[in-house]
């Protein structure tokens, strides 16, 4: 069995003072029975990593450009993100893909480039309410996870989040049958490309609208080895049930 993972995606949110929420957290889970990560917006990186040093507590990146360096204004190389002492990056979230038109052939570009500074790629797939809808999902589950992922996909380096895009910061979460069809088909991809010790272990984490009151319903579904949280993961009063839930459920 996997050790499960709670992570947070502070997205474009926080300033330095919001450290504090970081410290508070760090105290609060001294010793947890399940990984935490949080992943602050860039400029806090380092002070997030120095902070929690020593602590049961991992910070990660939410982007990194495919490219171990050079003429890219305003990127970020994943060389940087591991050099402030980070052990992790988001990939491929909807918003990026969105916001800035990613495409899975880039989100695997950067998947590479992260396992070759020896981060963790976490890995976002997900389909918007009109696939749902048009009865695509596994079929957009599929294309996102075998185009986004890279061959370097190993179990200790790779994480996949299953983000429906409806469900980010919406309120409105997939039914506990909708998440399980979604990642045991994940497994079994991954299963047929990578075999199966490498797909037993990928930690596939289901994000949308997680919060302290659906969290345990979610952790109880077959092949859900955690979560990657947004709103809820801001503050420590709402993140900590959400650990307490998924070290519950381990
Ligand atoms: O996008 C998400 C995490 O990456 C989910 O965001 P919310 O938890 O705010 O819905």
């Amino acid at each position: 069995m996997v050790r499960k993972l709670a992570a947070g995606n502070w997205k474009m949110n926080g300033t330095r003072a919001a450290l504090a929420e970081l410290q508070t957290l760090a105290q609060a889970h001294d010793s947890p029975s399940v990984d935490i990560l949080i992943c602050p917006p860039a400029p806090l990186l380092f002070s997030a990593a120095e902070m929690v040093k020593g602590q049961a507590i991992d910070i990660g990146a939410q982007d990194c450009h495919p490219a171990a360096s050079g003429a890219h204004t305003g990127d970020i190389a994943a060389p940087m993100i591991a050099d402030c002492g980070a052990t992790a990056v988001i990939l491929g979230h909807s918003e990026r893909r969105e916001d800035h038109n990613e495409t899975d052939d880039l989100v695997r570009a950067k998947a590479t480039a992260a396992h070759a500074a020896g981060l963790t790629a976490i890995i976002c797939i997900g389909e918007t309410l009109a696939q749902r809808d048009a009865g695509q999902t596994l079929g957009v589950i599929a294309a996102q996870l075998e185009g986004s992922t890279p061959d370097s996909a190993k179990a200790d380096n790779t994480v996949i989040a299953y983000e429906p895009v409806w469900a980010i910061g919406t309120g409105k979460v997939p039914s506990l049958e909708q998440i399980g069809e979604v990642h045991d088909f994940m497994r079994q991809s991954l299963s047929k490309r990578f075999g199966t010790d490498t797909a037993k272990g990928v930690r596939l984490l289901y994000g949308g609208s997680v919060k302290p009151a659906n969290a345990a319903q979610i952790f109880a579904v077959d092949n859900v080895d955690g979560a990657l949280v947004g709103g809820a993961s801001l503050s420590e009063g709402d993140f900590t049930p959400i650990i307490k839930a998924l070290s519950d459920n381990s």
